[in-house]
């Protein structure tokens, strides 16, 4: 018996358009939650979110068997924290702040086992080969492994094309907030500058053959990036929609203006 096969990663393959939402709330609770959406992914955020080791091992439990796909965000690059991550049952993984092609090559090796890479074996005692009950787990893993790399900065932008190139890169995510913080527009992901350099961004890793990911809170906004050729998008945040939801039906309630004052395009 193989390793699960990562849906996502075959559904990008196939150029089928993946629809996603961040889950930044840090309970395996609320990600169950989301997974009843509908949604082809979520990404459980380590960045941001308030979220360890055990919180992200109960929320992959939480979306065992759902229809949506989880995506792990790590704070950081580092082959430690995936071995960890991987070893919880983690397949698809979102890289910020990747502005190299040595970096983007590294990461491929973390995620895979020698002598393609450097990744520990150790996976019988977790999730990831059900406990040890995948008897070719060692054998098929790498193989459904998802690396999407996060390009948000001037230096990823400049090192995109040999980023892209790397072999064993899925994907590319380019982070607007971030990438609209290093080119001087902080807080204005939506600035002209910002989105000609997204766009020109998702040409150049089109080129290459690999998927181009973005995120938004704004819908009008993900029609562009979608009109863009965006692959995986993810359309909003569990805490924005929880925040926009509950703000929403006291001043409903009250017959107050509904958005008026509320940061509905913020991240
Ligand atoms: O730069 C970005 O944009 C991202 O990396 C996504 C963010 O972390 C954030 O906007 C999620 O709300």
């Amino acid at each position: 018996m193989p390793a699960p096969t990562n849906p996502f990663k075959a559904a990008l393959r196939e150029g089928k358009f993946q629809l996603g939402l961040w889950v930044a709330l840090g309970s395996a609770y609320a990600a169950e939650i989301a997974a009843g959406s509908g949604y082809d992914w979520l990404l459980i955020d380590g960045e941001h979110g308030p979220n360890d080791m055990p919180l992200i091992g109960a929320q992959l439990g939480a979306l065992r068997g759902s229809a949506s796909h989880p995506i792990v965000r790590p704070p950081m690059g580092e082959a430690w924290l995936l071995k960890q991550l991987l070893d919880l049952g983690a397949q698809t993984f979102l890289i910020p702040m990747v502005e190299t092609a040595e970096q983007a090559a590294t990461l491929v090796r973390a995620v895979r086992y020698p002598p393609r890479g450097i990744r520990g074996v150790g996976a019988g005692l977790g999730r990831a080969s059900d406990f040890n009950r995948i008897p070719d787990y060692l054998a098929t893993a790498d193989e459904e492994i998802c690396l999407i790399v996060q390009v948000e900065s001037r230096a990823g932008l400049e090192a995109l094309d040999d980023i892209a190139a790397v072999e064993g890169v899925d994907g590319v995510f380019i982070g607007p907030s971030d990438l609209a913080a290093d080119m001087g527009y902080l807080g204005q992901p939506s600035a002209s500058a910002v989105q000609e350099a997204i766009r020109d961004a998702f040409l150049r890793i089109h080129r290459h053959g690999k998927a181009r990911g973005i995120m938004t809170v704004a819908v009008d906004q993900a029609h562009e990036y979608r009109a863009m050729g965006a692959d995986f998008m993810a359309i909003g945040t569990d805490v924005n929609c929880l925040v926009r939801s509950i703000d929403g039906l006291r001043r409903t309630f009250l017959g107050l203006p509904v958005g008026a004052d509320q940061k509905g395009g913020g991240y």
